[in-house]
């Protein structure tokens, strides 16, 4: 469908735009016609829309997929990789034009778009390679002329429910594994970020993949929760893998239940930076300003909790001050632009009562603190809050948003304490240079992945999951994520005359 509205930028590759669903390899209207609007955060302005699909069109899509599951899962294992090589280099190839894409709906900087386009073909490259090393094994038994083994086959069609956080990751993260695998999908984007996915599909049926293998249902944040029950309840979807809050998280599982469906679930962080008075202070900062600001605080692994030794607390937090100045906060698209705006202005009025929370219960923010109005989007200054206390509501809950909170801890035992005094369990950091310690963190830390003086563990080869509220299930690493989308088959064979 041509679009009524004025794009804010130009493509090298326009035939990347498609503002249609993406069903069996077509671009598709909602049933009932209805579109919703994708605006740019960092302006507020809307430059494209999409179909605004209901249950009704889910059955459409998810028999697409089945019938090509049918045909997709007697492709060869090398075919599979073959077409995820081909998707890998157009991605690449088409990484100018995607990265614009990416800021203008989720708004961050074009570097960081760069770089989640990056991390992003490192799914495709990693799982085109996993897809070869799908392999069962073979036991001799205790009981004589008996062989024991296992086969391992795509479970169906899986369903994916992605964040508006990191669009492109999350799909290619999920469809790596799958289409390795030899699965199908449907996928429904946020509505905050269709038409990235949809700029992938159009590379995918480039790449050769057959009509059905992918398949894409964009919808409005009112359709959401039912277009969302309805794929979980499908009976042709034997997969369900979620990224998003722990909130929906719990819902989507509850959906799952009624059918017993497979699910992989990464939910919401609320990960604790320990920062004990013998680390690297410089390193333990340059690790701190990527993770914290990465994404305006709009990541799951960010540090939402940072915890200083006392003897170094008051230098860190000028350090980290002094440096989080340097900031620049503007249009992901503008020169010179360090930290864009949120992506929802949800985020904002949540930031604004944590902040206010804080400040009420006794912290001091000593930079930063408010919503910045007169930028047009949704804009929130980089903050800094001492003297946080685990009463207060930042301790419990996410910020998703520019705000890097400071607590005063004594003792290691205090440390790991406070660190995993949460419902949640994604990922924890530990900076020191006592390796004793270090081991102590890996071990005692609660959480799915641990950074060890580092703020960047996530990589294709690693795998990604929590524990807790924050989920289960692997993504990424080796063999770990694609047998979330395959099933073990156990054959016993009885030989004749033989040991
Ligand atoms: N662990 C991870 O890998 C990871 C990665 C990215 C984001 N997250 C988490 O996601 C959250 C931020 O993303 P978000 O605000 O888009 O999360 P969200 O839970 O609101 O949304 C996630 C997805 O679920 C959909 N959704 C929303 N309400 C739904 C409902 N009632 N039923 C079914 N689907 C529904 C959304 O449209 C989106 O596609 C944070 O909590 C963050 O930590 C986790
Ligand atoms: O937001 C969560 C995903 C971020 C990551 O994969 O590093």
């Amino acid at each position: 469908m041509a679009t009524q509205y004025k794009l804010p930028f130009q493509l090298d590759n326009p035939e990347l735009l498609h503002f249609d669903s993406f069903v069996n390899n077509e671009w598709v209207q909602a049933s009932k016609g209805g579109r919703f609007e994708v605006l740019d955060p960092g302006t507020g302005i809307a430059w494209a829309s999409c179909p605004t699909n209901t249950v009704e069109d889910v059955p459409r899509a998810v028999e697409a997929a089945h019938a090509a599951f049918e045909k997709y899962k007697k492709v060869t294992p090398r075919q599979r990789a073959q077409w995820l090589l081909k998707w890998d280099t157009l991605i690449r190839e088409n990484r100018n034009d995607l990265a614009k894409l990416l800021t203008h709906e989720t708004g961050k900087p074009l570097a960081e778009a760069y770089g989640e386009i990056d991390y992003s073909t490192g799914f495709t490259w990693w799982f085109a390679g996993e897809a070869e090393r799908i392999h069962g094994g073979i036991s001799v038994p205790a009981v004589p002329g008996r062989r024991v083994f296992t086969v391992k086959q795509p479970i169906g069609v899986a369903a994916a429910l992605v964040p508006w956080n990191f669009p492109m990751a999350m799909i290619l993260r999920k469809a790596g594994a799958a289409l390795a695998a030899g699965c199908t999908m449907v996928i429904k984007p946020s509505p905050e970020t269709p038409i990235t996915t949809l700029a992938l599909m159009h590379l995918a049926q480039k790449a050769g993949f057959p009509p059905g293998v992918l398949n894409v249902l964009t919808t409005d944040l009112e359709n959401t929760p039912s277009l969302s029950e309805a794929l979980c309840k499908h009976p042709l979807v034997k997969k369900v893998t979620f990224t998003g809050s722990t909130r929906v998280g719990k819902l989507i599982a509850s959906h799952c239940a009624e059918g017993l469906k497979k699910v992989t679930l990464e939910l919401g962080g609320n990960c604790p930076f320990i920062v004990f008075d013998d680390a690297n202070l410089d390193q333990a900062l340059d690790q701190l300003m990527a993770l914290k600001w990465r994404h305006a605080g709009q990541a799951c692994i960010t540090a939402n909790r940072i915890y200083v030794q006392a003897g170094i607390y008051d230098k860190f937090a000028e350090m980290l001050k002094e440096r989080t100045s340097k900031i620049v906060v503007g249009h992901g698209a503008a020169e010179g632009t360090t930290m864009g705006p949120l992506t929802t202005p949800r985020g904002i009025a949540k930031a604004a009562n944590q902040v206010e929370d804080a400040k009420r219960l006794g912290a001091k923010v000593i930079l930063g603190g408010n919503e910045i109005k007169d930028k047009g989007g949704y804009f929130f200054e980089p903050t800094i809050i001492t003297d946080m206390k685990q009463e207060m509501l930042i301790s419990r809950e996410e910020t998703f948003a520019p705000i890097a909170a400071l607590y005063k801890f004594e003792t290691e035992e205090e440390a790991v304490k406070l660190a995993n005094d949460t419902s949640m369990g994604l990922a924890s950091y530990a900076f020191t240079k006592n390796i004793d310690r270090m081991w102590r963190m890996l071990e005692n830390l609660e959480a799915g992945m641990i950074g060890m003086n580092t703020g960047n563990s996530s990589a294709a080869e690693s795998p990604f999951g929590g524990i807790k509220e924050s989920g289960y299930g692997k993504e990424s690493g080796k063999e770990v994520a694609v047998n979330e989308y395959l099933i073990t088959k156990t054959g016993t064979l009885t030989l004749e005359d033989h040991y």
